[in-house]
């Protein structure tokens, strides 16, 4: 492994700070984009197994991305997003399984010989180097000359619209701005491909709410493919070309934005990318459910042998009327209900409704200028209506982890 030497940091062995001061190497001619097949995607994970003990971290993970894609891995805290993360940059290799970068395999290649910057969560800059001696160490070993070198800091910090902190030392700067250097440094071998492990999770909201917008614009600018881990779905939902919803070492949906919010494949990822009412109901046919003796209409979906699903809709397509109000049956389900109580938001409202039939309670979102206020008040019987086209059929796990896992702090499971 590569040790610091004599620029002043030979004492400071943080492994991953070490290991992220490894210069890319230009990497062999038939890695580089140009030698790729033009119709293969950039980077292609094939069966990927992770194993630490006898516990599988990632269990035959395949994927593939596109060049100058933005892609997040969003998931839950020891899902595999770090390991997936990690074993496509050789820090921590796969324990079965294959990995192509730009038509070669790389699988087997160490670190330095991959093509990548990195950027991590805890910044990683080297606290005795300063910020020009930070972002030039990868380019050390390129015998880059010393003019090229400070010409390609100064052009980075420009970018990155710090161009009066070349002398600065990391201590002497915001969590934002080191976070920025560190992304300078990751850039300046200009790599094809970057990596960011939860690179905002250490800021404070308003920073980190710039500071995606800024990587975002750059990663356009710049047109490099980005792989950015996150537990943080607003984050991934604003940032990314595509997510990649991962739980338990397994990829549960990959998708757009708008396709894993308004088209999620399973409750899973359902409920975690967003807020979503889950109702228990039993599964009747394709285009209906059941919750005891009535009938409900939803989406078409494949009933198959299931038995225990659950009918989902978002906070957001539904609306508050007054009971007895007359709905088109096949357009709108209504359901009849107690408001518990009603939360003020800003521009919309957010009230939660108790539902008998259901045992359990569903929240609803509204705006606050258009909707009767009166209706909102605490105690007041309600009917929540909804689109059929929203009404959502997933299946349901009776006993499993994951569903557990699902209703904590939401909904109490009840059996329909
Ligand atoms: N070196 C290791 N030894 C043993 N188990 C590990 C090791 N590294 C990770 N794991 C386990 O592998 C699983 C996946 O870890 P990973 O760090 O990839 O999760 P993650 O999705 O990135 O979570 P987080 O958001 O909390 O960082 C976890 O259960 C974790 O405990």
């Amino acid at each position: 492994m590569l040790q610091p030497n004599a620029s002043g940091c030979s004492d400071y062995r943080d492994p991953e700070t070490l290991m992220m001061a490894q210069p890319q190497q230009p990497i062999t001619s038939a890695c580089t984009p140009s030698a790729k097949r033009s119709h293969a995607p950039y980077l292609q994970v094939n069966k990927l197994w992770k194993h630490y003990g006898n516990f599988a971290a990632l269990k035959e993970v395949s994927l593939e991305i596109e060049e100058g894609e933005f892609v997040c891995f969003l998931g839950p805290s020891g899902c595999g997003k770090t390991t997936l993360l990690r074993a496509i940059a050789g820090l921590d290799p796969q324990s079965r399984g294959e990995i192509v970068q730009g038509g070669q395999t790389i699988s087997r290649l160490p670190p330095e010989q991959r093509d990548f910057g990195i950027v991590f969560q805890s910044y990683a800059l080297f606290p005795n180097l300063t910020v020009t001696q930070n972002i030039a160490y990868g380019l050390r070993s390129l015998k880059k000359s010393r003019q090229e070198v400070a010409q390609k800091v100064n052009e980075l910090l420009e970018t990155i619209g710090l161009p009066d902190m070349a002398h600065k030392y990391p201590a002497q700067l915001s969590g934002g701005q080191q976070q920025r250097i560190a992304l300078a440094r990751a850039l300046a071998t200009e790599p094809s491909l970057l990596l960011l492990d939860e690179p905002l999770s250490a800021l404070d909201a308003r920073v980190r709410l710039h500071l995606r917008q800024e990587i975002r614009s750059l990663q356009r600018k710049l047109g490099i493919t980005t792989i950015m881990v996150t537990h943080d779905q607003d984050e991934a939902l604003a940032m990314a070309d595509r997510i990649v919803v991962m739980n338990h070492g397994i990829i549960e949906q990959v998708g757009t934005p708008e396709q894993v919010y308004r088209r999620p494949v399973n409750a899973f990822v359902a409920n975690f990318v967003g807020t979503m009412n889950l109702l228990p109901v039993k599964a009747a046919n394709q285009q209906q459910v059941r919750v005891q003796s009535r009938l409900i209409n939803s989406r078409s979906y494949k009933s198959k042998q299931m038995d225990a699903a659950w009918l989902a809709f978002r906070p957001e397509v539904a609306e508050i009327k007054p009971v007895g109000l007359h709905l088109d049956g096949n357009r709108y389900e209504g359901f009849s209900g107690t408001v518990l109580h009603t939360e003020f938001m800003g521009n919309f409202l957010r009230i939660e409704v108790s539902l008998p039939e259901f045992q359990q309670s569903v929240q609803v979102d509204v705006s606050s200028q258009h909707t009767d206020l009166t209706l909102c008040a605490p105690g007041y019987q309600v009917c929540v209506s909804v689109p059929v086209d929203e009404l959502q059929v997933f299946e349901r796990y009776n006993n499993s982890a994951a569903t557990g896992a699902i209703l904590s702090g939401k909904n109490e499971e009840v059996a329909a």
